[in-house]
C-alpha cells in the first residue's frame, strides 16, 4: 500500500486515503473513543527523547521532562519508564509526577510563585532542586526548610536578558519578564543562598523561552551563564550541575527548529573552552518531546458558506485547542480519510461562543458534514491547557504504539466537572 509520510510529524503517515498513527488507523479510533479525541504516538516521544540522548552522550546530563507541556498520566509514565526527570512548577504537577512512580531526586521544582505548603511538599519527598526565581523566594524557603528541620538543594534562575525571538507571551529571558533573577543581581543572590543554613547552593538555571527556532539566543544565554558561574565559583560557590532549561522548538509549518545536535554540539565547546564540561549538563525540554507525538481529531459538524467565508465547524474548540485563540497559533488541518473532491476555503471553527474561538483560518479543505480532521502537532499545550469553559467536557486521549492503542483519559462528563461544587444552603 503506498504511503505518505507528514514531513515533521514522525510516525504519522497516510496509507492510501486514511491516516495512521503507528499501525492504528486514525478513523478507526475516533469512531471508538468519539471526538474531539487527542492521540499520542509512543514511539514518535521515545525518538524525540532519544534524539536528546544522542546528543548528551558521553556526557554527565539530566533530562527533565517540562511536564506543563503534556501533564497526562499516560505520557508521564512513557516518560518515567525512559528514566526522564522532570522539571514541576506547582504541586498539583509534583502529585502527578509522584503518581506514575517518579522518585524526588529526579525532579526539579521551577516557577515563581511557590507557596510554602508547595515547598513543604517538595521537602517531604526529597525533591533534587528548587530552582529560585527571586530572592524574597529564597527567604521563605530557607525558613520551610528551617522549620522542617530539612536543608533545600537550590539553584537560581538567571534572566540572562537575551531575546528568544518567539511569540511575546512565551518569552521568559528578558529583563521585562517576570521569570529569574536578573544578570546583574545573581551573584549577590548566590551569596545570600550560600550564607543560609537551611540552603544548599547546587547548581545554576537559565531558560529563555518556548518555540525558539534560532540558535543564536542559546548561544548567547550560554556566553552569560557561564560568565556568571565563572564569577560565583569564584566568590567561592561551587556549582555542581548547569541547567539550560527548555524551549527548543517544533515544526508546526514552516518553522525549522534548529539542528539539534550541531546546537548541543556549540553549547558543549562553549562549556569545555570555560573549563565547566564536568559539570552535570540539564535540560528542562516540553514541547520538543510531545508536541508532534499528538493530534487532536474533530468531527465536521457543519459547513456554513458566507459573502465573506465560509465556516468549517467542528466538534473541537479554544477549550481543547487553546493555542490559535491565544497566540495566533498555526496548526496544519489533515483530513483523517483523503477525499478526492476539489478544496474551498474555510475557517475552521469550534462551537464555543467567542469569535476568537478559530482553530485554522483560510484552510483549503475537501471536506463533508460527518468527515473528521486531524488538528496537528497537538501534543504539547493543548490538554495540559484545555479548560470546561462553556461547559465542555475535556476531550478523551489515547496512546498508541505500533498496533496497540490505551484509553488513557476518558472523555470527562458535566457530572465530572459538578464534583467539586457545592450549593450554598
Ligand atoms: C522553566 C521552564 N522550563 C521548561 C519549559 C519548557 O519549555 P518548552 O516546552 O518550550 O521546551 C518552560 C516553558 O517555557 C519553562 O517555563
Ligand atoms: N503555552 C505556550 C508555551 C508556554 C511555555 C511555558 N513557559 C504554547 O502553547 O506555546
Amino acid at each position: 500500500m503506498s504511503e505518505s509520510l507528514l514531513p515533521g510529524h514522525p510516525h504519522f503517515a497516510y496509507r492510501a486515503s486514511d491516516l495512521f498513527v503507528e499501525g492504528v488507523r486514525v478513523a478507526d479510533l475516533a469512531r471508538r473513543h468519539g471526538t474531539p479525541l487527542f492521540i499520542y504516538s509512543k514511539s514518535s516521544m521515545l525518538d524525540a527523547l532519544a534524539a536528546y540522548q544522542r546528543g548528551f552522550a558521553g556526557r554527565k546530563s539530566k533530562i527533565c521532562y517540562a511536564m506543563k507541556a503534556n501533564s497526562s498520566l499516560g505520557v508521564l509514565q512513557v516518560f518515567a519508564q525512559a528514566g526522564c526527570g522532570f522539571d514541576i512548577v506547582s504541586g498539583g504537577e509534583l502529585e502527578r509526577v509522584l503518581a506514575v512512580g517518579a522518585q524526588g531526586k529526579d525532579i526539579i521544582f521551577s516557577g515563581v510563585g511557590k507557596t510554602r505548603a508547595e515547598m513543604k511538599r517538595a521537602l517531604d519527598v526529597g525533591i533534587g532542586c528548587f530552582n529560585v526565581e527571586s530572592e524574597a523566594e529564597l527567604e521563605v524557603l530557607n525558613e520551610v526548610a528551617a522549620a522542617a528541620g530539612k536543608v533545600a538543594p537550590v539553584s537560581i534562575r538567571v534572566n540572562p536578558d537575551v531575546d528568544p525571538k518567539t511569540h511575546p507571551y512565551i518569552s521568559t529571558g528578558l529583563k521585562g519578564n517576570k521569570f529569574g533573577i536578573a544578570h546583574e543581581r545573581t551573584l549577590a543572590a548566590y551569596q545570600r543562598a550560600a550564607s543560609r543554613k537551611a540552603l544548599r547552593v547546587v547548581g545554576i538555571d537559565c531558560h529563555i523561552g518556548s518555540q525558539i527556532t534560532d540558535e543564536s539566543p542559546y548561544l548567547d544565554a550560554m556566553d552569560r551563564v557561564l560568565d556568571l558561574v565563572q564569577s560565583i565559583e569564584a566568590a567561592g560557590i561551587p556549582l555542581r550541575h548547569i541547567d539550560f532549561g527548555g524551549g527548543l522548538g517544533i515544526s508546526y509549518d514552516a518553522d525549522q527548529p534548529p539542528a539539534a545536535d550541531a546546537l548541543w554540539a556549540k553549547l558543549f565547546a562553549k562549556l569545555d573552552a570555560r573549563g565547566f564540561g564536568d559539570r552535570e549538563f540539564m535540560i528542562e525540554p516540553g514541547r520538543s518531546l510531545v508536541g508532534n507525538a499528538g493530534v487532536c481529531v474533530t468531527e465536521v459538524l457543519y459547513l456554513k458558506p458566507g459573502e465573506h467565508k465560509n465556516f468549517c465547524i467542528v466538534d473541537a474548540a479554544m477549550n481543547d485547542l487553546p493555542r490559535p485563540a491565544m497566540y495566533q497559533a498555526f496548526h496544519m488541518i489533515e483530513p483523517v480519510t483523503r477525499r478526492s473532491e476539489l478544496a474551498t476555503h474555510y475557517d475552521v471553527v469550534g462551537p464555543v461562543c467567542e469569535s476568537g474561538d478559530w482553530i485554522g483560518r483560510d484552510r483549503a479543505l475537501a471536506v463533508q458534514t460527518g468527515d473528521m480532521l486531524a488538528v496537528m502537532s497537538a501534543g504539547a499545550y493543548c490538554m495540559s491547557m484545555a479548560s470546561n469553559y462553556n461547559t465542555r467536557g475535556r476531550a478523551a486521549e489515547v496512546l498508541v504504539e505500533g498496533e496497540k492503542s490505551w484509553l488513557i483519559r476518558e472523555r470527562e462528563t458535566a457530572a465530572d466537572q459538578m464534583r467539586a461544587e457545592r450549593l450554598p444552603t
